[in-house]
């Protein structure tokens, strides 16, 4: 039987980040750094070694700031628009452009559109200037030998403009710290891969490269390894002679192939395997020969995660910068959340005004769902000591990266496709509309908006129970508005290539055919019981009937897959899939808006879209959606 180990004696993150720390002091000598000369153009993220002076002046002569005529301001003294007067050009004044020097006996520039054309020799003003009017200074931007750039700046766009204004084309700064990274398992598999079961598309050495290069260090990719504790053994012996930093992507865990704590021990010192935090509590370091090596879990967010948390410090103590704060603000939670005593755990949020109020709505939590990562503003933590975080507190939002929450509008409701070109159309034509969606069922959805934890909710009825529906949302929910956003037929899906096995609602009873229901209370649910009951069919009979699946796009991917032969989808997922369709009724798509949210101007430029023949036109192209009524207001109380 192979050996597992059984780690996780977890410690407390600023235990383990204190630990990391003061092994970098010990193992690296970091007083004599070491730096080399770039091309100041090329030096984006790069930090400079030290103080950097102006080699000249900018602007280095009397510059014009505006087109027009420079002249001695004297020359104007007393004229104004009863008194004009008329001046020479080549003597008295002398046209310039912006940014031309100005004649030396000059010291003022009059605008061109002060200025009348009398003749080719000829102009008349009629205003005085004052001195040194429309005229940059010798160094109004940058005087010579003044202090460009103080030692151990990282570089950003506007200091490269700065620098090479400066007459700087090369600049001196810190080697960039190098970090192998090396993705091991044997399920990996390339990037644009035949993908099959068991197999993942390897993408932490991706995500964590990029983010290491944002971070000022330079990556280096190892090509992935398979379970195998001399292949992996090998390379990280190797890698840690050569490198700054070695990080190994997963293995980190209690599985039979997990060998990277072993690894780690066999070829050095563990310093610690297991953090309280979540996700990426089995993340370790250790020391192999002098360097570093980081232990980084394998789920995807714990990737993540664990190298923000861990290589990012150490990318900048290589560099001399502070190991940062990061930027926080501060926002009302939409929910409680219950979190596990003894760890820290890590929540990705969206960030929306709701009522002119800033929220954070918590998304996904699960450690293999990226998706959150890309989608969330940032996030909270749930302190170590702490089984949870009340609604309608106040949270700090760590930012993720630049946000602008005010273009945020978010919906609850189901995923789907309708939503997702709603979001892409909305992207395209109102760059100040952002729309994301949480996954809610009906009644949570509602819920959410009555608890103003949602701008707007997506609810959908069966069409023939318009006014029971109706009634449900009026008598929950004071003051809003519903507006359709589409109609949309309702039915049972199935490849049609399926060798004749599924062809009518009777061959649901067939032993050969797998159903995925939808869950109970939603709308596909009832219609599909209402069938079963009408052409008499027992549901015990029908295999699967018991599984649900929350989404039409989830269900068309499980008979895509071939997991499944049936389920109850729209039309028009049935037909983005090209899978066979028998209706069971048609249901309304609406929008439920509070009046407060609708006489919003976000609102108010998502309306524009959904009317738009854009977005009608690329529902039309998918067919099997009816947009007789989409945008229109059909309840207002
Ligand atoms: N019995 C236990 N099982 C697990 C525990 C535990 O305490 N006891 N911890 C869980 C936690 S928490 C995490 S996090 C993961 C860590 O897993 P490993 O670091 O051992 O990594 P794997 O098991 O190999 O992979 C996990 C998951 O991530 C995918 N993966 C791995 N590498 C990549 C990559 N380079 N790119 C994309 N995706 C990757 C991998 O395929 C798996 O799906 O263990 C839990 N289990
Ligand atoms: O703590 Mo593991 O890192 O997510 O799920």
């Amino acid at each position: 039987m192979q050996k597992r180990n059984i780690y996780l004696d977890k410690i407390p993150l600023d235990e383990a980040l204190e630990k990391v720390l003061d092994n970098f002091d010990n193992n690296y000598q970091m007083s004599e750094t070491i730096t080399e000369v770039i091309p100041v153009e090329e030096a984006l993220g790069r930090v400079n070694a030290k103080a950097v002076f102006a080699q000249n002046a900018s602007p280095h002569y009397y510059a014009s700031a505006m087109d027009g005529v420079a002249v001695d301001v004297e020359v104007t003294f007393g004229v104004s628009d009863r008194n004009s007067k008329e001046l020479i050009i080549g003597e008295d004044a002398f046209f310039v452009d912006t940014g031309d020097p100005i004649p030396k006996e000059c010291n003022g520039v009059i605008m061109i559109e002060d200025v009348n054309q009398i003749n080719a020799s000829t102009i008349e003003i009629t205003k005085a200037a004052t001195p040194w009017q429309h005229v940059r200074n010798i160094g109004e931007d940058i005087i010579a030998s003044e202090l460009i750039l103080s030692a151990n700046t990282q570089i950003d766009p506007a200091e490269i403009g700065g620098l090479l204004g400066a007459g700087i084309t090369e600049i001196e700064v810190k080697k960039q710290p190098e970090v192998a990274i090396l993705p091991t398992g044997s399920e990996l598999i390339e990037p644009g891969s035949q993908l099959k079961s068991g197999k993942i598309i390897e993408y932490n050495s991706r995500v964590i490269a990029n983010q290491i290069r944002k971070w000022g260090g330079k990556p280096i990719r190892i090509d992935k390894v398979k379970d195998d504790f001399n292949l992996i053994r090998e390379e990280v012996k190797y890698l840690s002679q050569k490198y700054d930093l070695v990080l190994i992507i997963a293995g980190s865990s209690a599985g039979s192939e997990d060998y990277t704590s072993r690894i780690i021990e066999d070829l050095g010192e563990l310093l610690f395997h297991g953090v309280a935090i979540k996700p990426g509590k089995p993340l370790m370091t250790g020391i192999v020969d002098e360097k570093i090596v980081v232990g980084i879990p394998g789920y995807p967010v714990s990737a993540y995660l664990g190298s923000l948390l861990f290589v990012k410090p150490l990318v900048n103590k290589f560099l001399g910068l502070p190991v940062n704060q990061p930027l926080t603000i501060e926002a009302e939670l939409t929910q409680n959340l219950v979190s596990k005593l003894g760890q820290e755990e890590f929540i990705r949020v969206k960030l929306t005004e709701i009522n002119e109020v800033l929220k954070a709505v918590p998304l996904s939590r699960g450690a293999g769902v990226i998706n959150s990562v890309m989608k969330s503003d940032g996030f909270i933590r749930v302190p170590v000591l702490s089984q949870g975080l009340r609604k309608n507190t106040n949270v700090n939002v760590e930012i993720k990266g630049e946000v602008d929450y005010k273009k945020n509008l978010l919906l609850t409701g189901e995923k789907g496709i309708v939503f997702d070109l709603l979001k892409d159309q909305a992207k395209l034509s109102q760059d100040k509309l952002e729309l994301h969606l949480k996954q809610l069922d009906n009644s949570s959805s509602l819920d959410a908006l009555k608890e103003q934890s949602t701008n707007l909710s997506i609810f959908k009825s069966i069409c023939d129970k318009e006014g029971k529906n109706r009634e449900i949302i009026t008598n929950e929910i004071q003051q809003i508005i519903i507006i359709n956003l589409i109609k949309a037929n309702l039915g049972l899906a199935f490849k049609t290539n399926n060798g004749e096995r599924f062809n009518s609602l009777e061959d649901l009873v067939q032993d050969n055919i797998l159903f995925i229901n939808r869950p109970k209370e939603t709308i596909e649910r009832e219609l599909f019981d209402n069938k079963l009951q009408k052409i008499n069919i027992n549901d015990k009979l029908i295999d699967g009937y018991k599984r649900t699946e929350n989404t039409g796009l989830g269900v068309a991917n499980l008979i895509k897959e071939e997991m499944v032969d049936v389920g109850i989808v729209s039309q028009g997922v049935a037909n983005l899939f090209g899978l066979g369709f028998i209706p069971l009724g048609r249901a309304n798509i609406d929008l439920v808006i509070t009046e407060f949210e609708f006489k919003t101007d976000k609102f108010q430029l998502l309306l524009e879209v959904i009317k738009s023949t854009e977005f009608k036109d690329r529902l039309t192209v998918i067919a099997g959606y009816d947009i007789e009524k989409t945008g229109e207001i059909i309840y207002r109380k």
